[in-house]
């Protein structure tokens, strides 16, 4: 048995639950005139009214013994001080620095990040008072109006929950978008009616890897280049980056003075008052964000020094416990009565499943007890006329935190006193119910009757704050962080990683492979094959469909670009064409030249080989040997047709494999390599590791051949193959590039390549459907 079932608390609270599972509510209530001042308790703006619970003094004062034999407030310290208590990422979880106001000391690693904190804040002040002065203008000089967040879940459901609940407190001439779904439908109705020339993208992604929205962002700067006849600049005025990785940032082509970072210690889904609130900002204004932060701030502070008994994070957590491990309750319902508040239930799903849905404790053990429960919920009264039906007379046991304001921001007639009087008739309805000799006596004929009686008995609590401010957010946010962290000390859980998500993004980026490569074989259980072969042929369908060449019929446009020659080859025709290159090759110059040397022939997608990096699909950084203008430039007006741009090492490792992991080393002018794993194409730079008194590059490039003679040359060939070979552990080796042919004899497990592979890698590539 686990230690927590194991303690006295939890003991005891097992044999009272058994008590107080055969108490009504009507009851307690009945026999403790006391009852809803007792249980009521306040913090930054937001009453806490938790008596309709099926709780007694005894299990109250048992949950807080269960918190403190679970050593609640030294973890608590522990998160506060920076302690690195997301432990499987040897990571601080440190959202409450974000808050922090300037004068605290706030210490990661002996460094006081309360100072970074404030710089960040104060940049992004800056950059949102231009966006809302209408100073910041786009690419044809007029102002932005249109503010597109784009990111997935803590990078998104933050964002546009904040967005939603403080739209009353938005600069209305600002049009706000959030795009989150790789589904491209997302984004097309999101940009549908904007100009691009008064629309901001800001991308949003700690990693700045994540799928979605990396798809999603370089399809947010096709949109813009198309509009923007493919000017680059234009990228500058309609970017922004916010995100932990500069590096990435930067690939991507936003330059590091567009960027808003924040830090490892702060996690996905506690991020929206980092720089992941910018568009907040924006919409708001910096006074009425820094007014948000201060309510997060007077929430933390509330639970860092409040005693457990008055604590509402530590209440709410600890009912939640209580129901989840003594009740079996699966689900918890967050029912705001607030229109604003319509997708802070979307975020609390978010915010609470992916840090509390876990199965094994922090020392790695299976649990024999539940975990976080199902978040749910949609605004009151709408649910009223949906599901509420079952939580009053269905068979489970639902606890609801019901949300309320005292007052309305949009006041006309009897709407809100309407509203709150549902709600609070909502919590009565659940708690007291309505017996059957209510219902026989207001005259109901008996065999109805049944139907018409409520059990009640139904646990909620009710949160109420005088106004929906960006205070009471900020406050109301922080409130549900604290319950989160409260019932993971209790679980003895890691809130602060979410490994689960891992697995199934790992098998769709396989999946998709598969289905773009409609030729490989598949080696799932045979459902996922037969669903897998299922979409191929909608895939294929869709495609006929829209006149598209089927990928069988495609005729493919293959360049090889070089530093002294570009080539280029046509499905089905052996003819091979070139044209020189020099240090001043620009790519409209290539095309030009190209197009005159191919006149005729004709392709329906082109596939380039590019000499240097290219991330997805898109040249990363001008190359060393040829002109500029390589970045960014458009190939596919330029050709009229599909274009995939690969790197040119990895084009040539692609034509030369036959299966397994394969290493591709290219000796030429430098040294190219790619590592392909089960079909999986992974372009290195190895070229520039150290090796010996340089790079490897020096020594097994064209310049080390001249240098130390081709004899030296080849040894040293041999010698970094055995060290790739050692440290990568390939199936084979396949030498390719230029020089391969001076090579006298090759290493052990190597392959000789053939140039000619290019081609094939780039009818390859093509294989792939787009
Ligand atoms: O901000 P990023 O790095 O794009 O990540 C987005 C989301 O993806 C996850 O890592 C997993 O779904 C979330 O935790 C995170 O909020």
């Amino acid at each position: 048995m686990s230690a927590l079932r194991e303690k006295p608390a939890w003991r005891a609270l097992t044999a009272h639950q058994k008590e107080l599972a055969t108490r009504h509510l009507r009851d307690m209530f009945a026999a403790d005139p006391g009852r809803a001042e007792r249980y009521r308790a306040e913090a930054a703006g937001w009453r806490l009214d938790y008596a309709r619970h099926r709780i007694d003094d005894q299990a109250l004062e048992q949950l807080f013994a269960l918190a403190r034999e679970c050593g609640l407030e030294a973890r608590r310290d522990a998160m506060f001080a920076g302690e690195k208590v997301n432990t499987t990422e040897q990571r601080a979880a440190l959202h409450v620095a974000l808050r922090a106001p300037a004068r605290k000391t706030i210490k990661v690693d002996g460094e006081n990040v309360v100072p970074q904190v404030h710089e960040v804040l104060k940049r992004m002040g800056t950059f949102a008072h231009a966006i809302r002065e209408g100073r910041w203008l786009g690419f044809t000089g007029r102002p932005i109006r249109n503010i597109v967040n784009v990111g997935i879940g803590g990078s998104d459901l933050g964002p546009v929950m904040a967005y939603e609940a403080l739209r009353h407190y938005s600069d209305r001439k600002l049009t706000v978008r959030f795009v989150s779904n790789v589904d491209y439908t997302d984004f097309a109705e999101a940009v549908h009616d904007l100009r691009p020339d008064e629309t901001l993208f800001i991308v949003a992604s700690k990693t700045f890897t994540t799928l979605e929205t990396m798809t999603n962002a370089h399809s947010a700067r096709d949109w813009l280049m198309k509009a923007a006849g493919g000017d680059k600049g234009a990228v500058a005025k309609h970017f922004v980056a916010l995100s932990t990785n500069a590096k990435a940032v930067e690939e991507f082509g936003i330059s590091t003075g567009q960027m808003y970072g924040f830090w490892d210690w702060v996690g996905g889904r506690y991020s929206m008052d980092s720089a992941i609130g910018l568009s907040t900002m924006i919409a708001v204004g910096p006074d009425a964000f820094a007014e948000m932060l201060a309510g997060f701030h007077a929430m933390d502070e509330h639970f860092r020094t409040t005693p457990l008994e008055r604590n509402l994070p530590v209440i709410m957590g600890l009912l939640g416990v209580w129901y989840t491990d003594f009740f079996g309750a699966e689900t918890q319902a967050v029912l705001p009565y607030e229109q604003y508040l319509k997708r802070f239930p979307a975020y609390l799903q978010q915010l609470t499943m992916e840090s509390n849905g876990k199965h094994v404790t922090l020392g790695g053990a299976q649990v024999d007890y539940a975990t976080g429960p199902v978040y749910w919920g949609e605004p009151g009264t709408n649910g009223q006329h949906s599901f509420y039906q079952l939580i009053h007379q269905g068979t489970r046991l639902i606890p609801c935190d019901f949300v309320g304001f005292g007052q309305s921001l949009n006041p006309y007639g009897r709407h809100h006193d309407l509203l709150l009087a549902n709600v609070i008739a909502q919590a009565e309805a659940l708690a007291m119910g309505k017996t059957l000799e209510q219902v026989l006596a207001e005259g109901i004929d008996e065999a109805l009757a049944p139907h018409r009686v409520f059990e009640g008995n139904r646990p909620s609590s009710l949160l109420l704050a005088e106004r929906l401010t960006p205070h009471t957010l900020g406050a109301l946010i922080a409130l549900y962080e604290h319950i989160v962290f409260t019932q993971a000390a209790i679980w003895d859980i890691n809130p602060f990683d979410q490994w689960g998500v891992e697995l199934g993004k790992q098998l769709a980026l396989r999946v998709v492979d598969e289905i773009e490569s409609p030729r490989k074989a598949l080696h799932h259980d045979s459902a996922t094959n037969a669903a897998i072969t299922w979409y191929r042929k909608a895939r294929r369908k869709a495609e006929e469909g829209a006149g598209v060449t089927p990928s069988h019929q495609r005729k493919v446009l293959v360049i090889d670009i070089g530093g002294s020659h570009v080539k280029a080859m046509l499905t089905g025709n052996k003819r091979e064409v070139e044209i020189k290159s020099n240090r001043k090759l620009t790519p409209p110059e290539m095309v030009k030249q190209l197009r005159a040397a191919i006149r005729g022939w004709k392709y329906d997608a082109v596939a380039v080989g590019y000499p240097g990096p290219v991330i997805h699909e898109r040249i990363a950084r001008e190359p060393y040997n040829l002109g500029k203008g390589w970045v960014g430039f458009n190939f596919t007006q330029a050709f009229g047709c599909p274009v995939k741009i690969i790197n040119d090492a990895a084009m040539q490792a692609l034509g030369s494999y036959e299966g397994g992991r394969m290493l591709f080393l290219g000796l030429g002018t430098g040294l190219g390599s790619a590592f392909i794993v089960d079909g999986t194409v992974e372009p290195m730079e190895l070229a520039h590791l150290p090796y010996k008194k340089g790079t490897f590059e020096d020594y097994v490039g064209t310049r080390g051949m001249k240098a130390h003679g081709k004899k030296k040359w080849q040894a040293h060939v041999f010698d970094v193959v055995a060290q790739l070979q050692a440290a990568l552990e390939p199936d084979y080796v396949v030498l390719g590039g230029g020089n391969v042919r001076h090579l006298t004899e090759l290493p052990t497990g190597a392959r000789r390549g053939d140039n000619h592979n290019a081609f094939t890698g780039g009818f390859r590539l093509w294989e792939k459907l787009t």
